[in-house]
């Protein structure tokens, strides 16, 4: 089928402005189309039907659920490497941005440095201007990283996003939780020899031991992991160990609200570094390191939300955070936001 058909499907989608989310998970040539019949905003799973839930990354009552009350798949051929796609340049990051996150930083590593925590992943937004039409970019995004999760997001009262992003949450089928510990970030590069510091080693380290012990404190069985290895994600790689164990239906949903956020997204302890974010990030994260999911319920899949924008008329909103350790300095630090950035703005 001609690749042309997703930026088709997607106008016609937002034509319609009822709430819609596509979706395609990494390696798969399957594009997913959930869409409601109305405009209702849902705070809760539907009993029978496959759902999309769009979650904050504060989400206690940030939880939002569409209902694929229409329901409909494709096949997509993507044969594309993100080398095709070389963004606008949109200008330099601003000395006043740059400083600002440099700062924010120095007071992630002081905090860390008083022994008040070990790690927190602190971020920081930038608006671009852009000159595409959703149902463009939608056509670049799901093009450019057929390696990863990657989806589009409407609902008229919550908004567009979309993303591709290289990290589960949590998976779950046939009684088999899978989830992953990501962290650690360096460019790739063609000849797949980099060799990762002990910063990066420990900040993943920090992740997995987190996951690990949230899954045995629920009594989940056979908790095992595998990694870390290194995976790649358009520019970039990562430190990824994978982690699965035996669970019941029951459990998932307070697993799910204990691993999240975990310390790739947030820090340790968690409620630390959730008021350090909270109180220096100076800005709303929203659903950026919230997560979605194509749920049903017998079986659900949820994704953290990174590498992701939020479109609002012609303003990409794009975000990037880096995981902050005694070890951090601050111009890297910024420089690794910068990097994870070009990710959308390549498909912009
Ligand atoms: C926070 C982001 O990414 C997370 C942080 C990483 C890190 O600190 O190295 C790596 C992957 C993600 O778990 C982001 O992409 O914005």
């Amino acid at each position: 089928m001609h690749f042309k058909n997703i930026q088709e499907r997607i106008q016609k989608l937002l034509d319609a402005d009822l709430p819609f989310f596509v979706f395609r998970k990494g390696g798969s040539t399957t594009v997913q189309i959930l869409q409601q019949k109305n405009l209702k905003l849902h705070k809760r799973q539907h009993d029978t039907l496959t759902c999309c839930c769009f979650s904050k990354f504060k989400n206690n009552d940030n939880q939002y659920f569409i209902y694929g009350e229409v329901y409909d798949e494709f096949t997509i051929d993507f044969h594309a490497s993100i080398d095709e796609f070389k963004s606008d340049f949109f200008g330099e990051t601003t000395l006043a941005d740059r400083l600002n996150h440099m700062n924010l930083v120095k007071k992630g590593v002081a905090a860390i440095a008083s022994g008040k925590l070990e790690k927190v992943v602190l971020s920081r937004k930038r608006d671009i201007q852009t000159t595409l039409s959703y149902p463009q970019i939608a056509d670049r995004l799901f093009k450019a990283y057929p390696d990863n999760h990657t989806y589009f997001f409407h609902h008229p009262k919550v908004g567009t996003w979309c993303g591709s992003t290289p990290e589960v949450l949590l998976s779950y089928s046939g009684n088999i939780l899978n989830t992953v510990s990501l962290a650690g970030t360096a460019l790739f590069n063609a000849k797949k020899d980099h060799v990762w510091g002990e910063k990066e080693r420990h900040e993943q380290q920090i992740v997995t031991d987190s996951i690990v012990s949230i899954l045995k404190y629920h009594g989940t069985e056979n908790v095992q992991t595998d990694g870390p290895k290194t995976i790649r994600s358009g520019d970039l790689i990562h430190l990824k160990t994978e982690i699965s164990a035996a669970a019941k239906q029951d459990q998932i949903s307070s697993i799910l609200s204990d691993l999240h956020p975990t310390p790739a997204v947030c820090g340790l302890p968690k409620d630390v570094a959730l008021d350090l974010i909270l109180e220096h990030e100076n800005y709303d994260r929203a659903f950026y390191t919230g997560y979605f999911g194509i749920i049903s319920p017998k079986e659900s899949d949820y994704y953290v939300n990174l590498r992701c924008m939020r479109l609002k008329e012609n303003i990409a909103t794009i975000y990037a955070g880096g995981g902050i350790t005694l070890q951090s300095d601050p111009e890297l630090e910024f420089l690794e936001t910068e990097n994870k950035m070009k990710a959308m703005m390549r498909v912009l």
